[in-house]
This record gives C-alpha cells, structure tokens and sequence, in this order.
C-alpha cells in the first residue's frame, strides 16, 4: 500500500526522536518519502547513520545526529543546530522512549528516574526548544508518543506506564498553551506494533504473534508503517484543527 501524499509536508523541517530503529525507523522513512527535511536523533549511532545512507537517494538526504535524550542539553543544541542547518523545525515527533520491563520490588530511585528521563522529560524540553523556531513559522505540529500499555494496566512496567500516562497530560497542557500560536500538540497510542526488537524479545514464534494478532478487531500484525501513516496526517495541514487529542493505532486490541 502507498502512502498518501501530504503536499503540506514537502520542504517541511520535521524532527523525529528515535529514529534509527522501529517504528521511529519507519517515521523517518515516511516523511522523507513526502519530500519533508527530516532530522533524526539516536543513541545508535550505526544504526541512524545507516538509515540516513538507505535513504540517501530522497529527494532531501535526511540528517542523523547521535544525540542521548537523556541529555536535555544536548538535546537542545541538536535542535538549535537543526533551526540552522535546515530552518525552522514545523513538526516534532517525540518517538524515542524505552519499554524495559521490571519487577516491582526492584525499581530504585536511580531506575525510576531513569525511565522518566527517557520516557518523559524529553517530550517536554523537545517542545519547550522547538517553540520558538514554530513560532517563526506561524505554526507546528508535535506528535508525542504514548501507548495503550498504560490503558490495559501492563503489571511488568509501572515507570513506563506511568510515563505513557503523563504524555497524555503534557499533551493536552501544551495543545492549550501552544494553540494560540497554531502550534498543534497531539499524541499517538500504538498497540503491539511487531518491530524486531519486539519479535526479538517478546514475539519470537509464529504462535505467539498469531495469538496477539487473535485478540485484535483487526486480526493482521501491526507494523511501524501503520504508525507513520497516523504520523503524517498529524503532521500534515489537512489535519490543521485537529489538536489536544489522542489517536489510538491498535487494530482494536484494547
Ligand atoms: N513497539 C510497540 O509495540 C509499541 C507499543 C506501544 C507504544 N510504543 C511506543 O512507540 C515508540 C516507538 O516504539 P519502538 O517499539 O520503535 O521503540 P524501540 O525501543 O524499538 O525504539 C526506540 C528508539 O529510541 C532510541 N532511544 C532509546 N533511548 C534513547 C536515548 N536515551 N536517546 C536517544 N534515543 C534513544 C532507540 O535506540 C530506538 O531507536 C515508543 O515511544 C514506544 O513507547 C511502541
């Protein structure tokens, strides 16, 4: 299937957190695809340079910067340096995150600030940084990522639940205090999307991806691509009045 084709996107300055692998991967390749300047961050500095090379033939090469989110200095030199290289950023997709299991009984201070470090507090120091360059713009879209884990209440990762819960309140706190500059802020929940790390870790047999698939309306695996799909739209025009929402991407599996 063929995306669609967003005119609003092409030579727009799109910046993607976590975009060397999954479904940030997938977002990356998406944009570039409509002709968008994409800029992409990562700790896996092969993997994200790799990506910018498989896509070296788009019509604008996308940019990778090796950059830890934890680091929320750093974060923001990337994003300044981004406003110059390119111009200023119109849409943010605040992707990276990591969905590492734990038991209860073992979560420290040390790992539960840890996972909101990298679960959290990016998606609002990316918005806070990208701000001005929107305003210049007149307008701006940020995508932030949460997942229907917190809805089913997964009992294995309370710091990541916890963290995917609160991007829904940033996002509707920043939709309303960004509106007025036509700065939209909505966030995606994605379902089980089968990205090979999520084969590699927990899907690793024909069986158990088909008795995942099974509990879906929708019974076909989830791929990334069905999630750059909601991304585009919402980081398109067309979707200009839609802000301070949610869109779950699941195939119905909640
Ligand atoms: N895969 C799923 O089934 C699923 C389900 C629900 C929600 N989500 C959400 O969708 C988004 C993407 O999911 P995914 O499965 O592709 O995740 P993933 O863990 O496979 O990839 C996330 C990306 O972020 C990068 N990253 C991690 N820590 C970083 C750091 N400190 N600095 C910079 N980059 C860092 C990783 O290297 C990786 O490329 C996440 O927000 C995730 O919570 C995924």
């Amino acid at each position: 299937m063929t995306f669609a084709n967003y005119p609003s996107l092409s030579g727009r300055v799109v910046f993607v957190t976590g975009g060397a692998s999954g479904i940030g991967a997938d977002i990356v390749r998406a944009f570039a695809g409509t002709g968008a300047k994409v800029a992409f961050v990562d700790i896996q500095a092969d993997a994200g340079a790799a990506l910018a090379e498989e896509l070296a033939g788009a019509e604008h090469k996308p940019r990778f910067y090796r950059c830890d989110l934890t680091d929320t200095a750093a974060t923001q030199a990337v994003i300044a340096e981004v406003g110059r290289a390119l111009g200023p950023i119109g849409v943010l997709v605040n992707n990276a995150a990591n969905d590492d299991r734990h038991e209860i009984d073992a979560v420290t201070e040390e790992y539960w600030d840890w996972a909101q470090a990298i679960n959290l507090r990016p998606q609002f120091f990316t918005a806070q940084a990208v701000r001005p360059q929107m305003q210049l713009l007149g307008f701006g879209s940020i995508i932030n990522f949460s997942s229907i884990a917190w809805r089913g209440g997964a009992p294995n990762m309370p710091a990541y639940t916890t963290a995917k819960a609160a991007v829904l309140g940033l996002t509707r706190s920043l939709a309303r205090a960004f509106g007025p500059d036509n700065i939209r802020v909505n966030a995606i929940e994605p379902g089980a999307v089968m990205t090979e790390k999520q084969h590699a870790l927990w899907y690793p047999t024909p069986e158990s991806v088909d008795a995942l698939v099974s509990r879906q309306c929708i019974q076909k695996v989830l791929l990334g691509d069905e999630i750059a799909r909601t991304v585009l739209f919402l980081g398109a025009d067309d979707s200009r009045m839609i802000t301070k929402q949610s869109i779950i991407v699941d195939g119905g599996l909640i």
